[in-house]
């Protein structure tokens, strides 16, 4: 028998409108969803629909660049791994090469003095694709308040002081990236070997990620080793728990594993991930919180900068 799971939606607006009844409700709404399936989708959140559509029609331009416009912004070029990605350069799932596109960015910042992951972004030239740095910035800075709202809210859920991580999410040094994809439809044949992305599970602490009508995202459930898929919610948000929080959280909350099939469509399918990779200089050790009476932490203290670049440098050579 097949077995349905649910990937809860979450209205948050009423911790965006400040009642408190309502806040209380969300924030245990999103932590047991945090636990089990490690993922969820928002809605209520105040992104306007046109921002999002506009944006995704120019990331869908940018990809339908010429292949020699969009290799000239490779992130090769770049320390900072901002830029384009060619369809089957990653390989996160053994024996199946990712069938996506990828176009990473990130706050700009000049090289001189950059850390790990920060630095310039690589962008089209204006003519090729009008409107794309103005809409992904935009965006960008989107996506940021809404990570300090979702780790207000998480800060609550695990009983800590609701600006517990506006350190880790909000300051100079705190690492965000979007990263666009664009996944060219295959047939029913082609879809069964291949990924659009292959099973991984995400590096930071949480990832806000819209995704387009088409569908495809599967989540893994542990408990019965099932695959389910996260039904595309007009206007929402998916958002999910990375190996970074999973690790703060001692196990509490579920990094778990995901992957995009090949959509057996006639169209191109679209999604915008945004990354919470977390502070550089923060050290990620057992919330306080997520130790339950006579339990050990389970991991070492890490520095987030060293958990990134043993991460980053295991996936991207
Ligand atoms: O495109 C999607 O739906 C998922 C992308 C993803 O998992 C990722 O970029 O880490
Ligand atoms: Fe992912």
């Amino acid at each position: 028998m097949a077995i349905s799971i649910s990937i809860p939606v979450i209205d948050i607006s009423g911790y965006l409108t400040g009642d408190k009844a309502a806040t209380a409700s969300i924030a245990s709404s999103i932590s047991s969803a945090a636990q089990s399936p490690g993922f969820f989708q928002i809605t209520g959140h105040g992104v306007p629909q046109e921002l999002t559509s506009g944006m995704l029609a120019r990331v869908a331009a940018f990809f339908a660049l010429p292949a020699e416009k969009k290799i000239a912004l490779h992130r090769n070029n770049s320390p900072a791994l901002r830029g384009f990605e060619t369809v089957g350069e990653q390989t996160l799932e053994s024996g199946f090469v990712d069938s996506k596109e990828g176009f990473m960015i990130g706050p700009e910042r000049s090289e001189e003095g950059a850390r790990f992951l920060q630095g310039p972004n690589q962008w089209p030239a204006e003519t090729d694709v009008e409107g794309l740095k103005v809409s992904m910035m935009e965006y960008f800075g989107e996506m940021q308040n809404l990570s300090k709202i979702m780790f207000r809210l998480i800060a609550l859920g695990l009983e800590l002081d609701e600006k517990y991580f506006d350190d880790f999410v909000g300051s100079k040094d705190s690492i965000t990236m979007c990263r666009a994809h664009r996944y060219p439809p295959a047939t029913e044949e082609m879809s069964k070997n291949s990924r659009g992305i292959g099973a991984h599970t995400d590096f930071g602490a949480l990832t806000l990620l819209l995704q387009d009508k088409i569908g495809g995202l599967e989540v893994f459930y542990r408990p019965t080793e099932t695959w389910h898929i996260v039904e595309p919610v007009e206007g929402a948000f998916v958002v999910n728990i990375g190996d970074m929080l999973e690790r703060w959280t001692n196990n509490h909350y579920a990094s778990t594993l995901h992957r995009v099939m090949s959509p057996v469509s006639n169209q191109n399918r679209y999604s915008v991930a945004f990354f919470n990779e977390g502070l550089l200089d923060q050290m990620i050790e057992c919330i306080p919180t997520c130790l339950k009476h006579g339990q050990k932490p389970l991991y070492e203290p890490v520095k987030v900068e060293d958990h990134l670049q043993q991460r980053y440098g295991n996936s991207y050579q």
